[in-house]
């Protein structure tokens, strides 16, 4: 068990199943992108994390860009997201894949999705480390999944609670 701020959490997500789900979703970008000269686009701050580790693994060339968006206060979602970091480069006719630390109501992928389309990007997919089926609104597939997990607030692996968590190497849920 762990404290961070007011609430306790614990173990959930191991670091073998971690490492086991960013090899599976590397292994299909690099089936599916190997010679393709992709842009990634990590989704700040939760997916540095996944971003460092699954680029790591892509065995082609590629370009690796950042926008930092943020909704979530405390344990739940404003619904009102906010772009924080926006572009920097151009994207227009590149393939993309947004690499985001998770899914959930999906109300910041459709802030992406309008970002993209203004950029005239070729096409763009999702690869996610973690998705919650349960909670998720939106109609755009998500494509690259890690683990399917349930509707619970988690920690770690580059997840905060209110800013601490990010650096757990672990995932750890809210205590009931
Ligand atoms: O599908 P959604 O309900 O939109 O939730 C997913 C988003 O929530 C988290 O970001 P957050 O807003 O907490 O910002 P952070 O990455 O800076 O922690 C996470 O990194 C995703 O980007
Ligand atoms: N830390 C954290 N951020 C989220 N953003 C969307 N879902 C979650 C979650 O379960 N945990």
């Amino acid at each position: 068990m762990i404290q961070l701020h007011d609430l306790q959490f614990e173990p959930f997500i191991s670091e073998a199943e971690i490492e086991e789900a960013i090899a599976k979703v590397a292994s299909q970008l690099n089936a599916d992108y190997k010679d393709e000269n992709p842009v990634f686009l990590g989704v700040l701050n939760g997916a540095f994390m996944f971003a460092s580790d699954v680029i790591k693994r892509f065995e082609g060339d590629c370009e690796v860009s950042f926008v930092k968006l943020g909704s979530y206060e405390g344990t739940s979602t404003t619904g009102a997201v906010k772009t924080l970091l926006g572009l920097n480069q151009q994207l227009k006719e590149r393939r993309v894949i947004i690499i985001e630390d998770i899914v959930d109501t999906g109300n910041t992928l459709e802030e992406i999705n309008k970002i993209l389309k203004k950029e005239g990007v070729a096409d763009y997919q999702v690869a996610t480390l973690f998705f919650k089926p349960e909670a998720y609104k939106k109609e755009f597939n998500i494509k690259y999944a890690g683990l399917e997990i349930p509707n619970k607030f988690i920690v770690g692996y580059g997840l905060d609670y209110d800013g601490l968590g990010r650096n757990l190497t672990k995932v750890y849920k809210r205590k009931e």
